[in-house]
């Protein structure tokens, strides 16, 4: 057997960062993914936010940002359009797109940099409470081994098993799990290069399609819907648009992705004797946008430095409550205020995402911020104010 402090399972930008700041704090860490290379597949349109990394202190690398984004472009229904530049926009989840193969990895030898030990091709097959700590069972190249820590932190994705294995309530109810997919295609037309694009509306029910660019005439085109909103799969929506799309029609797919985005806000419970969750397995992922990276590598941080303290001193639930009150303190604010924003325009049939799109016609933005959007939304319709007035 295995002895270690901390083992973190998943190796996704969550798992990554739980790592790197588990192993800066001093605890000896093993860091697990079933994947054979990190970060592939991806299930990700790769949009980060520029102010997001920095607040993690991570340096932009020409090794996997592909675009830094230019601007924004809002099609409704009608086919209205509202473009915004680079200097206007301080959205969530504007600012680079990423190559998440790389980035992921990276992210992972940042971890191993800091001390942490990988294990690749490795499937955590089961866990099991012993006193002070958690058994972990795994299965690598056919070969089966048993690991003992004193934390375990779930980084294991929207469909990880680990925290219910935990006795723990998984994080999104099927009803609050959009179903995402996406092409990545080349022979892309832009109108403006290097903006990301949003298609909002019955295009793809409970969510929108994106069209996020990756330099030269490649670009992840994709949507995500909440099944429950929707008459069609997720593909359907998806093969429609790109068929209708001019900017598409010579466009061929070079990958598909697939996945799940856990959208209902956070877990009530991300802790419990010995054990941690964070990342999209403890639902940290913006409401409205579906963007888990920032917030999942914030949520892996509270979890790494709680844990590596835990080490010093005690690994029970009294002290691990710590990361609760932590990862509520970094991201509540946003996730609560994306959700009811998200809320709000599930309630919008098309004529009205058209009505708004022409009343912010002329409109002239000095900077934006989702804050300004929705004021401006107030202003022009009441069913916002209804629904919005709480959120500034
Ligand atoms: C279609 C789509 C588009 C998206 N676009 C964006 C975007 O543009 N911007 C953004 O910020 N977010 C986006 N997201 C969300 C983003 O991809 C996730 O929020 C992010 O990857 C979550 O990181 P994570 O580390 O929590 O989980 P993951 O990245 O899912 O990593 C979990 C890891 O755990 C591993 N694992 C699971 N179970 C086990 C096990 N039993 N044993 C060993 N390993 C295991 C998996 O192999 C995986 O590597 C998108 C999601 C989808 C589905």
């Amino acid at each position: 057997m295995i002895e270690t402090d901390v083992i973190v399972v998943g190796s996704g930008p969550a798992g990554s960062s739980a790592a790197k700041h588990a192993a800066l704090g001093g605890a000896k860490v093993i860091l697990m993914d079933k994947k054979s290379e990190i970060g592939s597949p991806k299930r990700c349109a790769e949009g980060v936010s520029i102010q997001g990394l920095e607040k993690l202190g991570i340096e932009p690398s020409p090794r996997w940002v592909t675009q830094e984004i230019q601007g924004v472009r809002i099609q409704t229904p009608d086919g209205t359009d509202t473009w915004l530049t680079k200097d206007e926009v301080k959205l969530p989840e504007a600012g680079y797109i990423l190559e998440r193969k790389v980035f992921d990895k990276h992210m992972a030898m940042d971890a191993a940099r800091a001390g942490a030990e990988i294990r690749i091709k490795t499937l955590v097959t089961g866990i099991e409470k012993i006193e002070n700590g958690y058994l972990v069972f795994t299965e690598s190249m056919g070969k089966e081994e048993v690991f003992k820590c004193k934390v375990l932190i779930a980084a294991d994705g929207p469909e990880g098993h680990i925290a219910r294995w935990a006795g723990l309530r998984p994080a999104a109810k099927a009803k609050e799990m959009e179903s995402g997919v996406q092409y990545e295609m080349c022979n892309v037309e832009f109108e403006k290069p290097g903006v990301i694009e949003f298609y909002l509306g019955s295009c793809a029910p409970g969510g929108y399609v994106w069209i996020f660019p990756k330099g030269d005439d490649i670009a992840n085109v994709g949507l995500a819907i909440l099944p429950h909103k929707a008459e069609k799969t997720a593909i359907e929506y998806l093969d429609d648009f790109v068929a209708k799309s001019p900017y598409l029609k010579n466009a061929q797919a070079v990958e598909i992705n697939v996945g799940g985005d856990p959208v209902g806000g956070m877990t009530k419970k991300l802790y419990d004797d010995n054990i941690l969750v964070c990342g999209d397995a403890a639902g940290q992922v913006n409401p409205l946008t579906g963007g888990g990276i920032i917030s999942g590598m914030t949520g892996g941080m509270c979890a790494g430095q709680v844990a590596a303290q835990a080490i010093k001193e005690d690994c029970s639930k009294k002290f691990l409550k710590q990361y609760d009150e932590m990862a509520h303190a970094e991201l509540d604010h946003e996730i609560k205020r994306y959700k009811k924003v998200q809320e709000y325009l599930l309630t919008l049939s098309d004529e009205e995402l058209n009505e708004i799109a022409h009343a912010f016609e002329g409109e002239t933005f000095e900077k934006i911020s989702t804050t300004e959007i929705v004021k401006k939304l107030i202003k022009l319709s009441p069913k916002a104010l209804l629904k919005l007035g709480k959120f500034i």
